[in-house]
């Protein structure tokens, strides 16, 4: 315990940086999630093509936040990113129901590669504004979040134009990184 309140409190006095990767099907809303967190503004968003990455403050830890292409064709250089990420957030659309078989298969490959192996992982059921959305239990399920082994990961409701969810997600994050 005393170890582990040691490493928490050496993140949240450091300057070091926490690097994040936001990944998902393309239109999930990672770039709006990004932009809500830094500038608590819903920005009008293109898809990305390669990615945006910003530094976000919180708690006075410095995020440095990957957020990657999630079109078809973009989905390979994911892997470019991952070394030294220490959190992975995956976006889903939670009205996306005809492709959640996808990021189940993208997430699973995700979670195999070295350079993740100790990454945690929070997965944002985003736009639970939408009529029909798939609630985070039913994600979770779709995603088959407990066959994960060895990880720790967690499943936050969320909607990225009002910002409903997303901090507390962060939170989440926030309270893994002590034990990392
Ligand atoms: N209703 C609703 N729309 C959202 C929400 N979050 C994002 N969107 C919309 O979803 C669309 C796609 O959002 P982006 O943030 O560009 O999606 P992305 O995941 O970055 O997509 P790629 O860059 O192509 O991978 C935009 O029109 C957003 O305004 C949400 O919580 N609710
Ligand atoms: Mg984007």
């Amino acid at each position: 315990m005393g170890i582990v309140l040691a490493k928490l409190w050496r993140k949240l006095t450091s300057k070091e940086e926490v690097k994040i990767v936001l990944v998902g099907l393309d239109n999930a809303g990672k770039t709006t999630v990004l932009y809500k967190l830094l500038l608590d503004e819903v920005v009008v968003t293109t898809p990305t093509i390669g990615s945006n990455v910003e530094e976000i403050i919180y708690k006075n830890i410095h995020f440095l936040m990957w957020d990657l292409g999630g079109q078809d064709s973009l989905r390979a250089t994911w892997k470019t990113y991952y070394i030294k990420t220490k959190a992975v957030i995956m976006v889903i659309d939670s009205t996306d129901k005809d492709r959640i078989h996808i990021s189940r298969t993208e997430l699973h490959t995700m979670m195999e590669d070295e350079n993740l192996k100790s990454a945690v992982l929070l997965v944002f059921a985003n736009k639970q504004d939408m009529k029909g959305a798939l609630t985070a239990a039913q994600i979770s399920e779709a995603l088959n979040l407990t066959s994960l082994r060895d990880r720790q990961w967690h499943i936050q409701a969320c909607c990225a134009l009002t910002g409903d969810g997303l901090f507390e997600g962060l939170d989440w994050i926030v309270s893994q990184i002590g034990n990392t």
